[in-house]
């Protein structure tokens, strides 16, 4: 006797069988559930397995969470620097590659900057794109967000020696071109940012993890709706560390004859190719009408650019050795999820009985497209660092033009402390990018025109922050299962000293509370 479909069950719905079923199409549909459910059970025992042995070897499980560009690779490298400085040092090499791409790249998008200018496309811009502005009236109850609409830009004042050299420019710099795709190759799927949502690969688009829900997700023990998980796809942690013994071993050529598949050219040919380029490079920087093209078409270059520009006599040298500060500064696009385990090794000032014990860290992708690959990781998380960059206050997600990058901030922010899942975690947030923020306000742009609410209160970075803190906490309190404490700082993690600072006084402090808790123990 078939079971009546209550109608405005989704789930319900999806699982009833289709009308007109013949038995054969059950049989079928009955083998394919059959064999989801197995695969869901195994996901869960792996990682049912996975907590015991966490558990039993007193293990600090710590997530790094926050949208694409956040700064949470360049937090851990922080981490590691100060805490694993034998790795740090041993990797130091491989990162030479990655601030090679960031340059090339950087060069190359000039070129293209230039390219539409001479080609008069003076209407298209690349980086904004015309919106409907998000009006008052938008959902967030108590800040909402405007995007004024663009103004055409005006007309070409690029100087004439420029437009006219641009031919002699494209031909002159095309060998970087070949670089650029060689240094891709070598660093896989992280080296190209994703651009918009027809570049996800596939992958669903969410705003926050707890959006992915499936059928199955009603077998999770949780009630939370919040702690439903998406089955689609198996869990994976990737290995951190396969470009790094990649383009350190030179198992792949970084060679533009390697890609071809010839193999001929000599490795380090890319190196010398960005030392030839080396003034030129410099000369294209320092041109006032490229800074002029730049600003008109509102190019972002990406946060490293200017610093790398600014390095390029060392950078682009033939015996280039990383510092701590140029790989604090390279930008390699973390793809799904990455654990890297981490000793205490400060814990010592704090009691001895952490010696020989671990933080797990897990890096996550924070684009929209690799939001619903977090949420098995939420389980029996101790502490999570939130990132949210505060400077994009006047930009929009890459992969989703039509979101200001900070409201997507407090939207994933709401879904975190929200969580019931995350209701025990210690979550500390780190309002990010104040280095920037002080920069662009102090460049005279206004935090009223995209924040209506902020209304007449100074335009500066410390005011700014203060209050988008304030915002956070609001958030934190009003949306949390229990109360928590709220721990908030604005930052700069390329700033290595002060971040050393402030990671020592947080892991100090997470790592006092639970000893006095005896969670650990
Ligand atoms: N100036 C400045 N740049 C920063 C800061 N934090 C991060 N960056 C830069 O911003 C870029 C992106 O930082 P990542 O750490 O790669 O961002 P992410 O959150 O790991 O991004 P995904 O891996 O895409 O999720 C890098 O070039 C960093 O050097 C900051 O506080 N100030
Ligand atoms: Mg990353």
């Amino acid at each position: 006797m078939p079971v009546p479909v209550p109608t405005d069950d989704p789930i319900s719905l999806l699982l009833s069988p289709p009308p007109n079923e013949t038995s054969e199409e059950a049989a079928l549909r009955l083998a394919k559930e059959a064999e989801a459910r197995r695969v869901s059970d195994e996901i869960d025992r792996k990682l049912q397995v996975e907590r015991d042995a966490l558990k039993n070897q007193n293990v600090l499980k710590m997530l790094l969470l926050g949208q694409s560009e956040s700064g949470k690779s360049t937090t851990l490298k922080n981490i590691q620097r100060i805490q694993a400085p034998d790795s740090w040092e041993a990797e130091r090499r491989a990162w030479r590659t990655v601030i090679h791409l960031n340059l090339v790249r950087a060069v190359n998008t000039i070129l293209d900057a230039l390219q539409s200018e001479v080609a008069q496309v003076s209407s298209f811009h690349p980086n904004s794109p015309p919106l409907d502005p998000l009006s008052d009236s938008d959902d967030d109850h108590d800040l909402s967000f405007r995007q004024p609409p663009s103004s055409p830009p005006p007309p070409s004042r690029v100087p004439s020696h420029l437009l006219e050299r641009h031919s002699a420019l494209r031909l002159q710099f095309a060998p970087l071109r070949r670089v650029e795709e060689d240094l891709k190759m070598a660093l896989g799927a992280g080296a190209d940012e994703i651009t918009d949502v027809a570049s996800s690969h596939g992958h669903a688009m969410v705003a926050t993890p707890f959006d992915a829900t499936s059928i199955y997700s009603t077998s999770m023990s949780s009630n939370d709706s919040h702690t439903r998980r998406s089955r689609g796809r198996e869990p994976s942690v990737r290995s951190h560390d396969a470009w790094k013994s990649t383009v350190v071993n030179g198992r792949t050529s970084t060679s533009p004859g390697a890609r071809r598949g010839t193999g001929s050219s000599p490795k380090g040919e890319n190196t010398e190719v960005i030392a030839m380029f080396r003034s030129d490079i410099k000369a294209l920087w320092k041109d006032d009408g490229v800074r002029e093209v730049l600003a008109r078409q509102k190019v972002i270059l990406g946060d490293s650019a200017e610093y790398f520009f600014k390095h390029v006599d060392r950078i682009a040298s033939r015996h280039y050795e990383p510092t701590d500060d140029d790989v604090v500064r390279a930008r390699l696009r973390t793809v799904g999820v990455q654990e890297y385990r981490i000793p205490f090794i400060r814990a010592a000032a704090v009691d001895r009985e952490f010696i020989g014990k671990e933080w797990r860290i897990y890096d996550v992708g924070g684009s929209r497209t690799m939001r619903a690959a977090w949420l098995p990781y939420f389980e029996d998380v101790q502490a999570i660092l939130f990132l949210a960059p505060i400077s994009c206050f006047d930009e929009r997600l890459a992969e989703d033009r039509s979101v200001n990058r900070v409201k997507d901030s407090f939207i994933l922010w709401k879904s975190i402390v929200g969580s019931g899942l995350l209701a025990k975690s210690i979550i500390i947030l780190f309002l990010n990018k104040c280095d920037l923020l002080d920069k662009k306000l102090k460049g005279g742009v206004s935090v009223k025109k995209y924040i209506p609410r902020y209304g007449d209160r100074e335009n500066s970075m410390p005011v700014f922050g203060r209050y988008l803190r304030e915002k956070f906490r609001d958030y934190m309190n009003e949306y949390s299962p229990e109360r928590r404490p709220f721990y908030g700082y604005l930052t700069s993690v390329v700033d290595t000293k002060a971040t050393a600072a402030t990671l020592t006084s947080i892991q100090d402090g997470i790592l006092q509370g639970y000893l006095e808790k005896g969670m650990l123990l």
